[in-house]
């Protein structure tokens, strides 16, 4: 079972005051993301599928022994996901549980090549995602952008694929922002990938591949020398090489720590092992992000509370974090300094109670 990585001991008001902060999501999977009811609502769509189709089970279903194990669970969650109708019910339902949260601006994290390998008409595929953003936006007021990601064990084959729908023109959706690169990190060296984030960088898309999640500070070196990164997924082992984190700071490129999926699929033994600590007093631009929301049990504002125990921050420190993931976000000028002020708003009229 997952559910013992909600983190139960923030004090009550700071889980309130979480509760209501305006938040900006930067790291958070599209499949990743599915609720227990709309997997099993996909996997009674598809009984052929060995996903539980009892929200029950899905928990223990949840349950990961390593890194390799969570990748074979989310690739059957995957294969749930067969029609365009599939992907834009999840595109919107993703996007209404973002804005329970009051998350005003997400980056989600999409693998195209994943659908249109499995026979989803690529028109079809940019279609349905573009429709379910624009109707989050109009329903719930959260602003989704596109982070369009290599899947990384599928090779150079994926690698093609994903670059040319994210380049093409005639294809390429308004939303996309940013390339990235997802999967296992061992066996997958990250310089093989440079020609395609050349592309992409060249079409003007923003570099943020996952990095130092399950291997060593040198994969976060790469991603910044081979494939230009402009923040990093995870960066977890960066807290290893302090010239690294140094690097990091200097250049303001931020971490998207995501501290329950490290533990989740064992990159990390402990919450209290977690370097996040080490990344904050290193000075490097930290965020707070969820991943995989559901299949880790947990939720950005859990995240919160985790990152407000961990750092032994306030109300004011909590603000500061959410400050950050809009500072690091690739919304525009007039995007950053409306959510900034929200979130000075609502801290203000927070502390004056
Ligand atoms: O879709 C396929 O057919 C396929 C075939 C071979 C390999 C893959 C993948 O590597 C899929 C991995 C997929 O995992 C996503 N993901 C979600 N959470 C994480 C994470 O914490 N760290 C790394 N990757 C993650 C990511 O979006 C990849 O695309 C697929
Ligand atoms: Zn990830």
């Amino acid at each position: 079972m997952t559910e013992h990585l909600v983190d139960a001991q923030a004090p009550r008001d700071l889980k309130a005051f979480i509760a209501g902060l305006p938040k900006a999501e930067l790291h958070v999977h599209h499949v990743g993301s599915a609720s227990p009811r709309i997997v099993s609502e996909l996997a009674a769509r598809h009984p052929d599928s060995k996903v539980p189709t009892d929200p029950e089970a899905l928990a223990d279903y949840f349950t990961f022994t390593d890194f390799a194990h969570f990748i074979e669970v989310y690739l059957s969650v995957v294969d749930l996901i067969r029609t365009p109708e599939d992907v834009r019910l999840l595109t919107y339902e993703v996007a209404r549980e973002l804005a329970r949260q009051q998350v005003r601006y997400a980056e989600l994290t999409i693998t195209p090549f994943s659908s249109t390998r499995r026979g989803i008409d690529e028109r079809a595929f940019m279609d349905a995602i573009e429709d379910a953003r624009k109707a989050a936006e109009a329903e719930f007021g959260t602003v989704l952008r596109w982070c369009f990601d290599i899947p990384g064990e599928a090779g150079l084959e994926a690698a093609e694929e994903t670059t040319r729908l994210a380049t093409d023109d005639r294809l390429r959706p308004e939303g996309l922002v940013s390339f990235g690169l997802g999967g296992p990190e061992i066996g997958v060296p990250r310089p093989q990938f440079k020609p395609y984030f050349d592309r992409a960088i060249a079409a003007g898309l923003h570099s943020v591949p996952h990095a130092g999640e399950t291997t060593g500070p040198e994969t976060v070196w790469d991603a910044l020398t081979h494939l230009r990164a402009e923040r990093i997924g995870h960066g977890t082992s960066a807290a290893q090489d302090p010239k690294l984190l140094a690097h990091l700071a200097e250049h303001r490129i931020a971490l998207e720590v995501c501290p329950t999926s490290n533990i989740a699929t064992r990159a990390v033994r402990t919450l209290d092992e977690h370097p996040i600590k080490e990344f904050a007093r290193a000075g490097v631009v930290v965020t707070i992000n969820s991943d995989d929301p559901p299949m880790f049990g947990t939720d950005l504002h859990n995240e919160y509370a985790v990152a407000a125990r961990l750092l032994g921050l306030d109300e004011r420190g909590l603000a500061g974090l959410a400050k950050n993931a809009v500072e690091a976000s690739f919304l525009d000028d007039a995007g950053k300094t409306r959510i900034t002020r929200e979130i000075d708003t609502y801290t203000a009229e927070w502390l004056s109670r």
